[in-house]
């Protein structure tokens, strides 16, 4: 699993409980699947579809720093399935885990589009392959 993205938890992200709020890590969460399609099936209209059964093991403090893995876990026709895990880098523990996240890819018309894609592409693989 790559962890692409950090986050730094701030005063903001915090529930009454003054641990970090869930629907903040979720927004987070979402975002960076997003951010992942997109770039993976080179198109902007990329909509979540459906997130499986999400696992919050540990927590995260004020001034924590938690880093957000996304992995591939299957290619479809319209659709790419992710899992994702997000870490909280100061205590190393697990903070939460989603084993599914399916991502939609649409046409303009909004309707599941094939996206043509089979496998994880690199940037430094397509700039390669302009040359
Ligand atoms: C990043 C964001 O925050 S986006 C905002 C939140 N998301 C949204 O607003 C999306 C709202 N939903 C929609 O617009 C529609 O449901 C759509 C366009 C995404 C999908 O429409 P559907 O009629 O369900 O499409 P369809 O049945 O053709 O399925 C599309 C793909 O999703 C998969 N899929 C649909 N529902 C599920 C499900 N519950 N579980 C797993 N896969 C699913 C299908 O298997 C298909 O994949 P494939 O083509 O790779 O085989």
């Amino acid at each position: 699993m790559r962890f692409h993205t950090r986050k730094w938890v701030k005063p903001e992200d915090l529930n009454a409980n003054g641990t970090l709020f869930g629907g903040k890590l979720l927004a987070w969460i979402d975002e960076e699947a997003a951010l992942y399609s997109i770039i993976q099936l080179e198109n902007k209209r990329v909509v979540t579809k459906y997130m499986s059964e999400i696992n919050f093991m540990s927590t995260a403090l004020k001034g924590d720093i938690v880093e957000i893995g996304i992995d591939v876990v299957k290619f479809g026709k319209t659709s790419l399935t992710l899992n994702c895990e997000v870490r909280n880098k100061m205590t190393r523990e697990t903070i939460v885990t989603v084993d599914n996240i399916i991502m939609v890819n649409l046409g303009a018309d909004g309707k599941p589009k094939p996206h043509g894609k089979t496998k994880i592409e690199f940037v430094r693989d397509r700039l390669a392959s302009e040359v």
